[in-house]
């Protein structure tokens, strides 16, 4: 299992960079992904950017089912069309026991390279959506909070200080 960094780690706030097409197909390349299913899992969870244990590469890995049955990998992802708005009360696995609702566009088609390293076009909407645009915006190094007025985001700051003091 990959260590998840966690708030307020700043690396979390590193931009990652494009994956080169060349090294999608590299065993290393495809023992992280490996790896970052099995982290994801384990977690558990329904995404994970590579961002979050601390592989500053464009890619995340997403599976929405309720069985693990549908695993998804993302690579230098961008979202190429988006429309409305839907509000979700949104969990991260590098800011454990903060949940907040986040507004982000419902439907959008997000283009990328898959496992393979070949070009694919998505349509998506509802939780998955929701999904890769919280995973994209973990490669730019933007967490849900950054959408908190100031106010709760001290709050969740103030939050996590004190869980991690009792846990100390
Ligand atoms: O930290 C992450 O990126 C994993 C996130 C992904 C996610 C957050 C909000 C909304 C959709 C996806 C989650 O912590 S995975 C845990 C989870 C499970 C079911 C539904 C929502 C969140
Ligand atoms: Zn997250």
């Amino acid at each position: 299992l990959l260590p998840i960094l966690e708030f307020p780690d700043p690396r979390l706030r590193t931009k990652a960079a494009q994956v080169d097409p060349a090294q999608v197909t590299s065993p290393e390349f495809q023992g992280l992904v490996d790896d970052m299913f099995e982290t994801m899992y384990a977690a558990p969870g329904i995404g994970l950017a590579a961002t979050q244990v601390d592989r500053h590469l464009r890619f995340m890995v997403i599976d929405v089912s309720e069985d693990k049955s549908a695993p998804m990998v993302f690579i230098n992802p961008e979202i190429v069309s988006s429309q409305g708005k839907r509000a979700y009360q949104e969990g991260c696995l590098s800011i454990p026991g903060i949940y907040a609702d986040v507004t982000r566009a419902d439907t959008i088609v997000v283009r990328y390279l898959d496992r393979e390293g070949k070009q694919q076009e998505l349509p998506a909407e509802g939780l998955l959506a929701t999904c890769i645009q919280h995973e994209i915006d973990h490669l730019d190094g933007k967490l849900f909070v950054d959408y908190l007025s100031p106010l709760k985001r001290e709050m969740v700051r103030k939050k996590l200080a004190k869980a991690r003091r009792h846990a100390a």
